[in-house]
Order: structure tokens, then C-alpha cells, then sequence
């Protein structure tokens, strides 16, 4: 119905300087697909399978498939050094998938930081002219339920499971003044998440080739922020604040307890054995 309010008493839906905190039951759906349908969007979506990590593209894919930006036109952008261990998966309609090969790491915290540059790279290499927005997701994750237009945006966060609600002096941001993320405990808005970052393909340009010059420079100076990229994009997006910032039903843990506010899981990290899988401890 025309006018119509869409509320959520029980939690936040806009941040402090007025981008909306999208949540289920706040949007008109029909009304935003109306909108983004016309203009024929494509959503390029990269992720990143090194090592071990190939085992959980099956999952992600066919979730994907089910949940992801249906009806819309996704290129998934693979990068992977095992291009053999892909699994076969069916993609609908106007959905495609590259695979690139690219070398894996022996540390994860590197594999994990390099895809700001590879991001970067495939942004202008690539993808001028042939997508209008795109998302970066771990891989380590599976989609549980509807994620669409909705989550569109000119510079998209995602707002860190572990701690929404924590109160900014326990946000586990960067705080060595020596590294480039650091962030003071007096600032700071949110916790975002590295797993999801999205936008408009020159805005997530910028972000990714910001970040990748400041862990370069910390490099340089022999300090790696604790949370690696992900310490660098909380430092970004104080200064560059998200236009759209997603609830955490769009970047749950399967191993979380679900309070009431989490009406919908639409995207979760599945529970993983780091022993198992990760080239390093
Ligand atoms: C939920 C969430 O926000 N997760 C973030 C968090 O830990 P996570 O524990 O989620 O990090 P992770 O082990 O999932 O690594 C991030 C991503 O790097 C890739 N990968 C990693 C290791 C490997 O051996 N092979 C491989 O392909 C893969 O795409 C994975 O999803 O902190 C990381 C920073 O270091 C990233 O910012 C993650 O996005
Ligand atoms: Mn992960």
C-alpha cells in the first residue's frame, strides 16, 4: 500500500548520518525490484577459494543460486588455485561464472588481505562496462534465505555478528597507532564485517584500492592490523561512511545463539574447523 511504513520498533534502521540499516521489514520489495528491474543491472560477485578452501564453493553456489540476487543478471568472479576442484553447479538464467587462477599463500591472513588488490585489479581490468555493482563474500558461507536488491547501494557494509550491539570500546578494531587501521577507542560507529563488502564499481574501486595502499604501507612498515583487511576497511569506512549498511542477517554464524531480532538468516559463516582447513595456525 502506497505510504505505507515499514517499522521495525525493535532495532535501529537508519545510522546517525542517515543510510539506511536494512533489516527484514523495513523494505518494500516489490517496489525496489520495480526500480532496479528497469535498469538491467549486473551484480559481478567475486570470492576467493585458495587450498582447502575449495570445499566450500558447492554449497555456496547452489545457495547462491536459490537466494542470491534471483532474477538479476551475477557474474561470479572466482579466484582459485585448485581450478579442477570446481564443482559443477547449474546457474539460472543470465548467471555465469569465471574461474582465475591465482597462487595461494602458506599464511591466511595473506590470502585473506590480497583480495583488496585483486579486487582492485579485476575492477579495472575487467569489469568497466560489463557490471554496475559489485559484492565481495566469503566463501566460507552459505546462503539460508532471500538476498536481493535490497542490499544495493553506492558503498555497502555489513554490520559484524559478533559484535552488533557491543559498545564501541569493545569493537576489535586496529589500536597500534603505528598501523594505518588504527582507529582511536573515541571513534568509530560500527563494526562492519571483511566477509561482505559491496557497491557501486567505482566506490568499491576506491575502497579496495585504498585499503590495499594501506596494507602496503603497513607491510612497509612491518605491522599487520589485527584483523588484516578487515581492520583497514573499518578505518575506511569511518572516513567513507557505507551509503547502505546491512543488518547482520546478512552476515550470521551458523554458531550463533539467534536473539529475536534476527527475524531471518539470509547469510551466515558455516562452522569450520581452522585446523582443518587453514595453511597456518
Ligand atoms: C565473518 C567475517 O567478517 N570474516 C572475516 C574474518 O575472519 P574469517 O574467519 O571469516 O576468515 P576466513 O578464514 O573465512 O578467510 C577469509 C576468506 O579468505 C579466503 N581464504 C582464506 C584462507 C584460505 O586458506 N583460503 C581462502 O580461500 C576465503 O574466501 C575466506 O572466506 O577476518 C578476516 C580477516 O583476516 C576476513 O576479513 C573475513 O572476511
Ligand atoms: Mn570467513
Amino acid at each position: 500500500m502506497p505510504g505505507q511504513p515499514f517499522r521495525r520498533p525493535d532495532v535501529a534502521a537508519t545510522t546517525p548520518w542517515l543510510a539506511p540499516i536494512v533489516w527484514d521489514g523495513i523494505f518494500d520489495l516489490k517496489m525496489i525490484d520495480k526500480i532496479y528491474k528497469q535498469q538491467n543491472i549486473t551484480v559481478a560477485t567475486t570470492v576467493f577459494a585458495l587450498g582447502k578452501y575449495v570445499r566450500f564453493l558447492k554449497d555456496f553456489l547452489e545457495s547462491a543460486e536459490q537466494h542470491f540476487m534471483v532474477g538479476y543478471r551475477v557474474h561470479y568472479y572466482l579466484f582459485t588455485d585448485r581450478p579442477d576442484k570446481v564443482p559443477v553447479v547449474t546457474l539460472g538464467e543470465g548467471r555465469q561464472l569465471t574461474v582465475i587462477k591465482t597462487a595461494s599463500s602458506n599464511r591466511w591472513q595473506e590470502i585473506s588481505l590480497r583480495r583488496m588488490e585483486m579486487i582492485e585489479k579485476l575492477i579495472e581490468e575487467e569489469l568497466t562496462n560489463k557490471a554496475d555493482y559489485i559484492f565481495s563474500l566469503d566463501i566460507d558461507s552459505k546462503f539460508y534465505g532471500h538476498w536481493g536488491a535490497e542490499s544495493l547501494g553506492d558503498l555497502v557494509g555489513v554490520l559484524h555478528a559478533w559484535y552488533f550491539r557491543t559498545s564501541r570500546k569493545g569493537f576489535p578494531y586496529e589500536r597500534r597507532p603505528e598501523s594505518q587501521a588504527f582507529i582511536p577507542l573515541e571513534e568509530g560507529d560500527y563494526y562492519y564485517g571483511g566477509a561482505v563488502i559491496g557497491g557501486h564499481l567505482d566506490k568499491v574501486h576506491k575502497l579496495a584500492k585504498t585499503c590495499r595502499m594501506q596494507l602496503e604501507v603497513d607491510r612497509a612498515n612491518q605491522i599487520e592490523a589485527v584483523w588484516q583487511e578487515e581492520s583497514h576497511l573499518n578505518k575506511y569506512f569511518l572516513y567513507n561512511k557505507p551509503t547502505k549498511v546491512l543488518s547482520p542477517e546478512y552476515l550470521w554464524d551458523d554458531r550463533k545463539w539467534k536473539p529475536s531480532y534476527m527475524k531471518v538468516v539470509r547469510f551466515s559463516q558455516v562452522v569450520k574447523y581452522y585446523a582443518e582447513i587453514r595453511p597456518n595456525p
